[in-house]
Parts: structure tokens; C-alpha cells; sequence
């Protein structure tokens, strides 16, 4: 069996299945609202696994899963080696949003990264400890700092809610997801300029690792032709 897995509840989880079945393949819970379990109309060989978006890149990389869907980010963020590990078949055109940095509007001086380093500075030298930056995203906001030769600052590690960090002031700046950008306008935030992280989608995605048959290869191959 081809074990794919696929969000059982949040953002990703309805236009997932509508994808799915624009293609012929029905996919379905099964049993009560609260049971997670489901189960493949419209293609044989394949058995559903309903998880959450955040989970599908561990489940990859540990070879449980053999196709998952979740979002670009996620991937990027949970997995470091992860073009070793797992390979994107399709971009599904839903679950858009950017990963992004951004500073305090209030903060005219600040338009570029190398405007944040100037600042990161100054602050450190003003009040004796780094600015903060409020993420959930630690691996991709580190790397994309060093690329931009920013050193002086601190992680706050913040799993919801990151743009009120800086009004409950426990950041001074945050990198968060942001799709329509309501949340860092209502939050009196701005995206630097050159503040793009990574911008991500919802990807269907192939674990380079999960065990497979000649007969799984075979039904991989099929699913992968009617989808992509
Ligand atoms: N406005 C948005 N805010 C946050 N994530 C978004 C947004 N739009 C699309 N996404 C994407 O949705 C995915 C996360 O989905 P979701 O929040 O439902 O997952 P999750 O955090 O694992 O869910 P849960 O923890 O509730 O099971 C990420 O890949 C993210 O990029
Ligand atoms: O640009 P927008 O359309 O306003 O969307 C962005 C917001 O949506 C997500 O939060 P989510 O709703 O997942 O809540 P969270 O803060 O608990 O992560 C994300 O973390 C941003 O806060």
C-alpha cells in the first residue's frame, strides 16, 4: 500500500481533498466527525493517513508516510536536509503565504536588512541586551540572517500569536507567515523590503526514503501521473 498523508483538520485540510477529487480521487474520513480515520475512492493501492500539516514533514523523512501534502515552509523549516529526504510533485496552487521579516512601522529608518543590522546595534548599545526577533520559523530566519550579514540579535521563540510580541513587547521584531497581511497591518508592523524568506504553498510531496515493492512503485507511478 502507497500510504499518503494528507491534513486532517486546518487551512490546508479542505482544499486538499478538493484537489484530490478535481482528479478522480476521492478521499475521505470515515467513521465519526471526531475519528481520524479515512479511506481512497478512485485509484487502488493507496491508503489515507490523516495527520496535521505540521506533522507530514517528520512523517516523510521517518519514511512513514511514502506522499504527503503540506506546505512549502513547513518542509524548509522541520527538515534541514530536506532535499535528501523528500522531492516536491506538485505545487497544488492553494495554501499561499510568505514567511517574512518585519520591524515596527514606527521604525522610518528601517527599510533594509542592512538597515536592521544598523539598528540591531545601536539598540544592543541603548539597552544592553540584542534585539529581539519573535519566530516559530527558527532555522529558515537564522539562515536568511546570516545570508544578509545579520549577527546581532536574539530568537524569541513564539508559537502563535507572533505579531502582538512586539506591542506585549517580548520582541522587536518578528518573522511570521503572513498571506493577506491583515495580522502585521492590525499589529502596526512592517516587511522589510527585502524581507522575503520564503514564500510557500501547499506542495504534494514524495519521501525519498519509505520502503515501497515493485507493486507500490507501480501504483506510485500511476497516482503521480493523474495528479501532476
Ligand atoms: N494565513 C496563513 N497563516 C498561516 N499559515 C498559512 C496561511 N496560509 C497558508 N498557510 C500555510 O498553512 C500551513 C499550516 O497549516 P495549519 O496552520 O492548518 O497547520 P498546523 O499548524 O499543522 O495545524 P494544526 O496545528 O492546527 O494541526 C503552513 O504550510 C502555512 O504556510
Ligand atoms: O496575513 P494574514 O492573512 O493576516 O495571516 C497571517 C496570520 O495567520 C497565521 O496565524 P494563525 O491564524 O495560524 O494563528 P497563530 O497566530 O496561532 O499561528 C500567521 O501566523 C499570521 O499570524
Amino acid at each position: 500500500m502507497i500510504k499518503l498523508g494528507v491534513p486532517s483538520k486546518g487551512r490546508l485540510m479542505e482544499k486538499t481533498f478538493q484537489w484530490f477529487d478535481r482528479r478522480g480521487i476521492t478521499l475521505m474520513r470515515t467513521g465519526s466527525d471526531r475519528e481520524y480515520a479515512g479511506a481512497v475512492d478512485g485509484i487502488d493501492g493507496v491508503s489515507l493517513v490523516l495527520l496535521s500539516a505540521g506533522e507530514v514533514p517528520r512523517e516523510l523523512a521517518a519514511g512513514r508516510i511514502h506522499l504527503g501534502v503540506t506546505g512549502t515552509d513547513l518542509i524548509h523549516e522541520k527538515l534541514p536536509l530536506w532535499e535528501q529526504q523528500v522531492e516536491p510533485m506538485a505545487e497544488m496552487g492553494f495554501g499561499h503565504a510568505d514567511l517574512v521579516l518585519a520591524v515596527p512601522q514606527g521604525w522610518v529608518d528601517v527599510d533594509l536588512t542592512d538597515d536592521l543590522d544598523a539598528a540591531a546595534a545601536a539598540f544592543r548599545a541603548a539597552h544592553g541586551h540584542r534585539l529581539r526577533i519573535a519566530t516559530k520559523y527558527h532555522r529558515l530566519v537564522r539562515d536568511f540572517l546570516r545570508d544578509a550579514g545579520v549577527a546581532d540579535y536574539a530568537l524569541v521563540d513564539s508559537q502563535g500569536a507572533t505579531e502582538g510580541t512586539v506591542a506585549n513587547e517580548t520582541a522587536e521584531a518578528i518573522a511570521d507567515i503572513t498571506s493577506s497581511g491583515d495580522t502585521l497591518r492590525a499589529n502596526h508592523l512592517k516587511i522589510l523590503s527585502d524581507g522575503l524568506i520564503l514564500a510557500s504553498q501547499a506542495t504534494l510531496w514524495r519521501s525519498r526514503v519509505a520502503d515501497m515493492d515493485d507493486d507500490d512503485r507501480s501504483v506510485l507511478r500511476h497516482l503521480i501521473d493523474r495528479v501532476s
